[in-house]
């Protein structure tokens, strides 16, 4: 029977355990893959697919990678959504004997990168979720600073699509099992890989780290975290930090959707380079800033407290212009702290890292020392800067450190008295070489002698092929090796000599290895500590970009108000930047009595500007930043919803219409009277009474039942006559100057309805045929003269609001299978109910 050579048989026993994963298996100076998986990788790497003589008839198909520039392909495939599980020679080629062990020595997977990120700016995160039947926990974790938090969200596909797209989870780890229903709704998300994971005992020394989860569902999803974490890192991960508990009302809620249409990270056309919200304030010094001001970007706070302590420092910094551009050239010095500690912690660190991570530290008490004087930077005083490792790092290593750890020549002279005997015993050798190398040189009376050295035979003396009949026998040189033009030797001197150098090579390699080892083992000893400084040093980057920027633009500190909203002159802040005309500032006054306002005007006119302009100048408020206004009082929004714009569907498989109506619910059924909601055109995607009466029930229902803050802008003229029967909505229009049929856009925001449409005047600017427009003209005539009425059922609406609390307790218990619960579980979601139900009444 064909039997596989002996290394294809280590190899399908390694790659039985790894199906899921592309296997990537250390030959030499290569990384190999076989089977199925070389097909893959070298149509996804564009490499050449060759084959392998493998023992049986057929050649195995094989690609391969040289393993200096794995990470790059890693980094590819990985983007892709696959996996990659490395497989190391365990043991030296050159000692073993027989074949060379091999195994796993960490799987590579889209939410557990590392080494390979792309992207310093921004975080991939990985999520493990826990089905308990009425709600799904959540743990989510960064690998690459060791930053997790376990959350609960209700148990259904488009909340936990959202969760995974708006925190930007790129795997989700489920117990086998889990209900096919919501694990096809994550497939319809390409981005999201999906991967199963047993759970198993975790070991002891995670046991503190679960210890800080009390409920029993997160707790079950934080170890199915854990546990997929050891699989897959095979290494102890001392890096991971206190777990976060997350509390969806903890922070302006917002959907993915209107995330994407306020632009606050990506663009809305993606291909497009334009400016984002992140990326308009993201002046920050460092990438820890950066992702840090991301972060708040898409979690704005809602507690006035938390927003009045930031809205402070800001305010601090914007005065003292002294201390803030010091702050800048101090924070310009420091590296990804956070980064760098957990690369530490991983054991990936190599000298380089270390060296940063001293310079990083010896910044931070002149960073403090800033502060001396400002109480509110108080917090900050007695925080610990870690002197001791500043110290200890400081000079250990050469200037520019190699990148390998393997090599040696790390360490500078005079950190290890053992190293530097080692490194001089070297160099003495290396001398006597050159020494040795004119010694005979002289005594042959051969010039062009050499003494070379390479790994098959050492340190050997060279002489060209016409030179050899010069060597006399009583030199002692043994010969070695003949090439086409030269001969080689030895002689028992050279290797004596070669021997003590190798030696001194060698143990000082290993000596330097140790070394390193131990000095991550003394740094991890400060991680807690690190971690804390890490965060400071990145908030203070925020709060310095979010300064530098509201100094600049002369923006305002908002004012908070337990309902009234009042905006004077407020301007988007990207726009004044950016556009070639001056920029024309609005101002917005809501409250009680106008809850929703209605907008008309002309396209063109600035509709869509003054509703993203005030979305904007809201959330800013809320992250604790000054906002581009003359003055802003307002209340705190509990979450905001937006209808704006035709935004890429995400979500496949819906037209533009269910898209809008999609998102028109989101914010129906979600919305409370703290919340926000714009509204641009809704209902303009179907015939036009359809649209019209859709759009006057939503503007009635948000009126009647939710009373929301509400901008609704609209070309349905007819709407404008709400004001009547609803007296909370009031109408308000941008202005536009017609002159013999050319518009010209004044861009101000007046009270009153826009005096009629003025679509066929802009279509001119747009330049369509004279033809055309003027029969739209004659055609637009016969149409106002039957005017459309908007019907107002007695003056008064009547709406209920459809019951959404209780409902949501309703929902639970409907769905939840009992036979699938433990009498534990039974009793915890009893308790849980019960709860929620007390809370819907009391609201
Ligand atoms: N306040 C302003 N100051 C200066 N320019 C402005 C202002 N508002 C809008 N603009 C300019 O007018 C353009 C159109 O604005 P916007 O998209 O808000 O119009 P719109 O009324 O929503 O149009 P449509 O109904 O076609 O969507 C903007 O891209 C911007 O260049």
């Amino acid at each position: 029977m064909e039997q596989y050579t002996p290394m294809m048989q280590q190899y399908l026993e390694v790659k039985k355990n790894y199906q899921d994963a592309l296997v990537f298996y250390r030959l030499g100076d290569f990384y190999e893959m076989f089977f199925e998986d070389a097909k893959i990788a070298s149509c996804e790497l564009d490499l050449v697919l060759t084959g392998r003589n493998a023992g049986v008839k057929d050649r195995v198909p094989m690609c391969g990678v040289p393993f200096h520039a794995v990470t790059g392909y890693i980094q590819r495939l990985v983007q892709k959504g696959y996996k990659v599980a490395i497989v190391e020679q365990m043991e030296d080629p050159a000692l073993a004997k027989g074949l060379v062990k091999r195994d796993v020595i960490k799987v590579v997977t889209p939410g557990t990168v590392i080494d390979e990120l792309f992207d310093e700016r921004s975080s991939i995160y990985l999520a493990a979720v826990v089905d308990y039947q009425y709600g799904f926990a959540l743990s989510i974790c960064e690998m690459s600073t060791g930053e997790t938090t376990v959350t609960h969200i209700p148990r259904n596909i488009l909340h936990l699509q959202q969760t995974l797209l708006k925190n930007n989870i790129r795997e989700i780890v489920v117990k086998e099992g889990f209900d096919e229903k919501f694990i096809r709704g994550v497939r319809d998300l390409s981005a999201v890989a999906i991967s199963y994971c047993a759970e198993d005992q975790i070991g002891e020394e995670y046991l503190p780290l679960c210890e800080e989860v009390s409920d029993g569902a997160q707790r079950e999803a934080y170890g199915l975290m854990l546990n997929y974490l050891i699989e897959t890192q095979k290494r102890m991960m001392h890096h991971l930090q206190t777990v976060e508990i997350e509390n969806e009302n903890d922070v302006l809620y917002m959907d993915f959707s209107t995330q994407q249409n306020l632009e606050l990270v990506v663009p809305l056309r993606t291909q497009s380079k334009s400016e984002t919200l992140w990326s308009f304030l993201d002046r920050c010094q460092s990438a820890m800033g950066s992702r840090l001001l991301k972060k708040w970007i898409e979690r704005p706070l809602v507690d006035k407290k938390k927003i009045l302590f930031r809205q402070d420092r800001i305010e601090y910094l914007m005065k003292n212009y002294l201390v803030r551009e010091d702050l800048k050239d101090k924070l310009n010095q420091i590296y990804d702290m956070e980064r760098l500690i957990a690369r530490v912690a991983y054991g990936s660190a190599n000298a380089i890292d270390c060296q940063r991570l001293q310079k990083t530290l010896s910044q931070v008490p002149e960073i403090l020392a800033l502060f001396q004087d400002a109480p509110v930077f108080q917090e900050y005083r007695d925080i610990d800067c870690c002197l001791s490792l500043t110290e200890l790092l400081d000079g250990a290593f050469v200037e520019n450190p190699p990148v390998s750890v393997k090599e040696g020549g790390m360490f500078a002279e005079g950190f290890s008295e053992q190293l530097d005997e080692y490194r001089s015993a070297q160099k003495e050798g290396k001398t006597w070489i050159l020494q040795q190398e004119n010694y005979e040189r002289e005594r042959t009376g051969i010039k062009t002698l050499k003494i070379g050295y390479n790994r098959v035979f050492g340190y050997y003396i060279e002489v060209s092929k016409g030179a050899a009949a010069q060597v006399k026998e009583e030199y002692g040189y043994v010969r070695k090796q003949t090439l086409t033009n030269a001969e080689r030797y030895i002689t028992s001197e050279l290797k004596e000599k070669e021997d003590a150098i190798l030696h001194a090579e060698e143990r000082s390699i290993r000596l330097e290895t140790e070394l390193f080892a131990n000095l991550l083992e003394q740094i991890r000893s400060y991680l807690p500590k690190l971690q804390k400084l890490a965060l400071m040093l990145a908030n203070m980057d925020v709060y310095y970009a979010l300064s530098s920027i509201s100094a600049d633009n002369g923006y305002v500190r908002p004012l908070f108000t337990e309902d009234e909203l009042k905006i004077e002159e407020g301007r988007h802040p990207i726009l004044e930047k950016i556009s070639t005309n001056r920029y024309v500032s609005n101002s917005l006054a809501m409250d009680k009595e106008n809850q929703i306002l209605i907008i008309t005007g002309p396209n063109m006119g600035g509709k869509s500007t003054y509703m993203r302009q005030v979305a904007l100048i809201i959330l800013m408020a809320q992250i604790g930043c000054f906002v581009p206004a003359k003055k802003c009082e307002m209340p705190i929004f509990d979450k905001i919803f937006t209808r704006i714009g035709a935004s890429d569907d995400i979500l496949s498989g819906q037209s533009t219409f269910m898209v809008e109506m999609t998102e028109a619910n989101n914010a129906l059924s979600q919305a409370t009277e703290h919340s926000l909601i714009l509204f641009d055109e809704i209902g303009r995607g179907t015939s036009t009474y359809d649209g019209m009466a859709l759009a006057q029930a939503m503007i009635e229902y948000i009126a009647v039942c939710i009373h929301a803050k509400t901008l609704f802008s609209t070309h349905y003229h007819e709407l404008t006559s709400l004001d009547e029967s609803l007296p909370v909505v009031k109408n308000v229009h941008v202005e536009v100057h017609e002159d013999n049929g050319h518009v010209t856009f004044m861009y101000r925001v007046k009270k009153g309805k826009a005096d009629r449409s003025y679509g066929i005047n802009v279509a001119r600017l747009a330049q369509l045929p004279e033809a055309v427009l003027e029969r739209a003209g004659d055609l637009l005539a016969e149409y106002e003269s039957k005017k459309r009425v908007v019907q107002q059922s007695l003056g008064i609406v009547e709406m209920v609001k459809a019951p959404v609390k209780e409902q949501g307790v309703l929902d639970k218990l409907e769905m939840v299978d009992p036979n699938q619960l433990s009498p534990i579980q039974a009793l915890q979601m009893i308790m849980d109910l019960q709860q929620e139900l007390k809370e819907a009444q009391k609201a």
